[in-house]
């Protein structure tokens, strides 16, 4: 029977341990946390099969996944290389950064070890094992990085076992990767949190400014609600991508500051209009729904009931919801649905049953 053992059974690790469960139920998962709560939580709800401490059975074991911060995943490695490890153990990791996690793996390169650097690029600003989920990473794109030839070779196997995730494998090298992630994922977080706390600060003494927070600077902050522990890791494992991406995104700033300061019109303009046109290209967040279906996002923000409303008239109209999804665009308020159709003609029958709900049409 193949076992697998996964450090860290928080949102990523638990979600990977969903999706493994379904496609394979024959395939025996052990699990190991810091957090006594998390493994109670992840054996009561059948997310594991058995609670390790640490490496207590690590040489049984056929695939190995690190799904701690990254700085634990690098400790994790450094502990496994001294570790008397089956013969052909795929060993693997989640984490946001890759430079540093495959120069940790060099220490298997004189063993028999395959590693592939993992990082799905899907997630929430959520923690812990309770916010897992099987299908967190359907539609999302997973880079895979292996240390060398005999670890390429077990690409496919990780994918077989990953199945259930529904992502889309992607290959890259660790610095490509460090720079697209420095850019799309990392420098937004530092700039939502810094965001937040130049807002708090600007309101110090006037807590009706903070009350007032709402929308737009909602939706650009979301992620700073994540894990503090999750991100310095990050920081720290991608410095210098993240160093020379804010630079130049400072660089950015002082040059708006410089138009606003002058009253150059035309210059403010073109920046939102050349903003405005990059970003509609980007469409509706997919990720989450099944590839080459049918989309319909509806926005249900403040209506009481919406939700239960909506899926009684599509049920009533005979269609055949695929999926439903609420996607978090503004906090504590409904947001937007998006209901996934397996045919075009029942999205656009459900276009009609909803014609009085706002239908958001853009990147269908
Ligand atoms: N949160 C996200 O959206 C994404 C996170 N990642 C990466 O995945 C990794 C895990 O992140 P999350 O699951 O979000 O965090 P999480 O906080 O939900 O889970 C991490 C888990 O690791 C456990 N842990 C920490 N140190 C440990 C140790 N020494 N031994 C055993 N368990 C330990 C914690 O108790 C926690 O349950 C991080 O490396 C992160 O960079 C990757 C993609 C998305
Ligand atoms: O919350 C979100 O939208 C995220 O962007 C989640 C996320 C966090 C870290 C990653 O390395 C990848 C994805």
């Amino acid at each position: 029977m193949t076992k697998v053992l996964i450090k860290g059974l928080g949102l990523i690790g638990s979600s990977l341990a969903r999706a493994i469960r379904i496609q394979h139920p024959d395939v025996q998962i052990l699990g190991d946390d810091l957090n006594s709560a998390s493994l109670d939580y992840a054996m009561q709800n059948q997310v594991i099969d058995q609670v390790v401490a640490k490496w207590d059975q690590v040489a049984e074991m056929d695939v190995i996944i690190l799904a701690g911060p990254v700085s634990q995943i690098i400790k994790d490695i450094q502990d496994l290389s001294h570790q008397s490890l089956k013969p052909g153990v795929l060993i693997t990791d989640v984490g946001s950064t890759k430079q540093t996690v495959m120069k940790a793996a060099q220490a298997f390169k004189d063993q028999t070890v395959n590693f592939i650097g993992g990082h799905p690029m899907a997630g929430s600003h959520k923690t812990g094992v309770w916010a897992g989920r099987a299908n967190l990473f359907e539609n999302a794109f997973y880079f895979q990085i292996p240390l060398n030839a005999a670890s390429a070779q077990q690409l496919t196997k990780l994918q077989d076992l990953l199945a259930a995730t529904n992502a889309k494998w992607l290959q890259v090298t660790a610095p490509q990767h460090d720079k697209i992630v420095a850019q799309i994922s990392h420098v937004p977080h530092v700039i939502a949190s810094a965001l937040v706390n130049q807002t708090e600060a600007t309101f110090q003494g006037d807590p009706l400014g903070m009350r007032l927070a709402a929308g737009g600077f909602k939706s650009i902050t979301r992620i700073a609600s994540a894990d503090p522990t999750m991100w310095s890791a990050i920081l720290l494992n991608n410095p210098t991508m993240i160093k020379e991406q804010l630079h130049q995104f400072q660089a950015e700033l002082t040059t708006v500051e410089k138009w606003i300061e002058q009253g150059d019109q035309a210059a403010i303009f073109d920046f939102f209009k050349q903003a405005k046109v990059s970003r509609d290209q980007l469409g509706p967040d997919k990720v989450g729904a099944v590839p080459g279906q049918y989309d319909l996002f509806v926005n249900i923000a403040d209506q009481v009931g919406a939700l239960a409303d909506v899926t009684r008239r599509v049920s009533q109209a005979g269609l055949n919801l695929v999926n439903l999804h609420i996607l978090e665009i503004r906090e504590e308020i409904d947001g937007i649905l998006q209901l996934t159709f397996s045919t075009a003609n029942d999205r656009e029958q459900a276009r009609q049953v909803l014609r009085d709900y706002e239908i958001i049409t853009k990147g269908e």
